[in-house]
Formats: C-alpha cells, structure tokens, sequence
C-alpha cells in the first residue's frame, strides 16, 4: 500500500502522523511511504531523516494526497484538506465529528473511508489511541489552569499550591476518566484541593483507591455539580460520551455565579466542550473571558508538547497502520471489531451512531457498509 504523511496545518500543531521508526516499520512489510517535505520539522525530523529510512518526499499536500491510498495524520482535515480527499481513500486521523456538521458533510461528500482515533476501542472498555493525547491533555490542564489563574491573565491571583499559613486554590474535575485521573495527578503534586466528579460508581471507586484521602471523588448529579463548581477556583472538564457531543454541564448561569477571576479548562471541546459558555480555542489566543471566568479551550492542547505526543501517539497507532495496510482496509476492520468501531464515515453514508445521531444522518452499520 502507498502511505502518505501530510504536513499538520492546524494552528500551531506540529504533531506528525508517522515517526520515522514507524516509516521504517512499514517499508520493512513492503509498504510505500511519501512524506510532506517539513512534515516532522517542528519536532527535529528532517526530509533527510525520513529518507534515510525509506520515505520519499514530496513538495506539497496536493501531490501526497493524490498518491495515497492511506493517508495518515493527526488533527482532523481542515476544509482545505478535505477539498483533496478522493473517493475510496482511506483516512486515518482524529477527527471528532460529532460537533462537526461542515467536516461530516465534507466527508460524506468525499467519498473516502474514514477511520477516527478516537473511537476505535479495546476490549478493556477503554479508547487506545485517544488515551494517549488524553493522558498529555490531562496533565497539561493544570499546568494551563495554574497559569489562568495568574494575575496577567485575568484570573484572582492564585497559587494552586497555595504557601504555608494560606490555603491553596480548589480544584474540581469534571469526569474521571483517562483526562480526569491525570489532571487529579498534577493538581495533587502541585499542593491543591481536588474534587473529582464522576457519573461512574466504578470510576470512582478506582480514583479512591489510586488517589486515597488526596482527592474527594463525588457522584455527579446536578446538585453536587453547581455546588462545586461554583466554590471552585479552577474547574477542568473531562468528560466524554464516546463520539457523541460533549454534554453541557456546566450552564451560562453557573459560570455568571462563579468566583470572578476563576478559571474553566475545557479539555472536552474537541467533542464541542462541555460548559455552556466554551469556544475552541488556538495556542496563539487559548483564553478569554466570560463574566470575569478565564476560559481556556484549546482543541488540539497535546500540539503544545508535539514530540512527547507524537510518540505516544504513534506508539499507539502504528499496529493498526501495519493491519490496515498489511490486510486492506476491509479485511483489517472485518478482522477487528475494535477497529471496525472507529469507521465514521464510508464511502458516504455514516457508520457511527453517535455522529448520526448527534448530526441527523441515516445510521449505517459499517459491517454492513463495507459489504456493499
Ligand atoms: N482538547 C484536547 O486537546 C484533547 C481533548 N481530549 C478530550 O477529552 C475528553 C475526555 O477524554 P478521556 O478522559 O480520554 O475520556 P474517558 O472516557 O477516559 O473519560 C470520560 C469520563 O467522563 C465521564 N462522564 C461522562 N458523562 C459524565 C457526566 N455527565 N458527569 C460526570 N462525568 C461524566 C465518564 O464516566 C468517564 O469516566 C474527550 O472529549 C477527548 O476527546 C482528549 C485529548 C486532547
Ligand atoms: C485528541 C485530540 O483531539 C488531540 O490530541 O488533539
Ligand atoms: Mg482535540
């Protein structure tokens, strides 16, 4: 199979679909690899890198799209990507389409095949390639949350840690899942008080027994929601309802009665945010404010640290990568019912129901989509 590697065009997002390691994995299967020249400039991979494992390069997105019969990337198409999709390429990526009307019809339009990260599941219950992203999103939720709480940025002038003889800031997680647990993780090392909300008995339960008397885990009903958000200083939403949009938790009105100067963290907003009040938002201008809340919304927060994310990403993808091109892609989803659930969109019709339902579109089941 011929791969291609565009460049990412997103703002600031210097994530590459493929390492070289993962290049040179391929060749040695008997795959073919064309690369965007400067596609893993931003995280130190040169042309010269990818050549020397076997890729070759080519001068813009135009010609790598093409070519391909698999095109590999990170963030989902922007418009000008889509544009260049053709029918019956595959596309492996993120791409959170639930919120998303314009990409879907783009991609039902294109008549390509679709495959989202995110989605794709394991038989543990769990997401195996957004974890990874989620476990930097997490961690960095704190790191973006302490600094909207500084002084420069608008927010009360807070230390997360607080110092001896003054209280540290509170801290409350909205959802406990993969983001969750690792934001309870690095607001515990900075010294804050954690409350984590979940709507899982189970979900809970593990946070007690990983985090013991440092976080508080509550069951997250209405009531218990208002009355920690609006004491917390900083609030980090986390939750998902796999590949359908992000629930809005968090109203207007809750934001209007919370502390002036605290701060939200909107991990969620790839799947279209989880307070009422949330905008995506670029690393150029990640924040702004609404009655007085620092709101940081940032969709694509692991293109902050690209080298870590792009392997742990890639670390995650490439077994899938290898199948897809090794089989086919019909064979590779028919073989793994996980995979299968990350087809969004097939030659199109859209066969996650979430995303057509969210969306309104005919549900199709992608078993029965590829058989067609
Ligand atoms: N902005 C960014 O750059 C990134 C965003 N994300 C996003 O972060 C979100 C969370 O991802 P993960 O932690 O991996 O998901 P996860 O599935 O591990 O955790 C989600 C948690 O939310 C909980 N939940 C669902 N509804 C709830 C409700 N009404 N109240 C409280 N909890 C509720 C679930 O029980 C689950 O424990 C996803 O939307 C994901 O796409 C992930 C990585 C990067
Ligand atoms: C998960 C995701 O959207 C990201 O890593 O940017
Ligand atoms: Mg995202």
């Amino acid at each position: 199979m011929l791969i291609g590697v565009p460049k990412e065009i997103k703002n600031h997002e210097y994530r590459v679909g493929m390492v070289p390691g993962s290049v040179r994995e391929l060749i040695s299967h008997g795959h073919q690899v064309i690369v965007e020249t400067n596609a893993g400039i931003g995280i130190g991979f040169s042309d010269e890198d990818y050549q020397a494992v076997g890729a070759e390069i080519r001068n813009t997105a135009e010609d790598v799209f093409a070519e391909a019969d698999m095109i590999v990337k990170v963030k989902e198409p922007l418009a000008e990507e889509r544009a260049k999709l053709r029918e019956d390429q595959i596309l492996f990526t993120y791409l959170h389409l639930a919120p998303d009307l314009p990409q879907t019809q783009d991609l039902i339009k294109s008549k390509a095949v679709c495959i989202a990260y995110e989605t794709v599941t394991s038989n543990n219950g769990s997401l195996p390639l957004l974890a990874p992203m989620s476990e930097v999103a997490g961690r960095m939720s704190i790191q973006a949350g302490a600094q909207c709480l500084e002084k420069s940025r608008h927010g009360r002038g807070m230390l997360l840690g607080g110092v001896p003889g003054v209280a540290p800031a509170k801290v409350v997680i909205i959802g406990g899942g993969v983001v969750g647990s690792n934001a309870a993780q690095m607001a515990i090392g900075m010294g804050a008080q954690v409350v984590i909300l979940d709507r899982s008995i189970d979900v809970l339960r593990r946070l007690d027994a990983q985090f013991g008397a440092q976080v508080q885990t509550v069951f997250s009903s209405k009531d218990a929601l208002e009355q920690h958000v609006l004491s917390a200083d900083l609030v980090i939403g986390g939750v998902l309802i796999p590949g359908a949009a992000a629930p809005k938790l968090v109203t207007a009105d809750m934001i209007k009665n919370m502390k002036p100067g605290s701060a939200v963290v909107d991990v969620a907003i790839d799947q279209g945010g989880c307070f009422e009040t949330s905008k995506a938002t670029t690393h150029a201008e990640p924040t702004y404010l609404v009655d007085e809340v620092v709101h940081y919304c940032v969709a694509n927060m692991p293109g902050a640290v690209p080298r870590t994310s792009t392997f742990a990403l890639n670390n995650a993808t490439l077994p899938f990568i290898i199948s897809i091109a090794n089989k086919g892609y019909k064979a590779a989803l028919i073989s793994d019912k996980h995979l299968m659930n990350g087809l969004n969109v097939h030659k199109g019709v859209v066969t996650n129901q979430s995303v057509a339902e969210n969306l309104g579109f005919e549900f199709v089941n992608p078993a029965d989509a590829i058989e067609a």
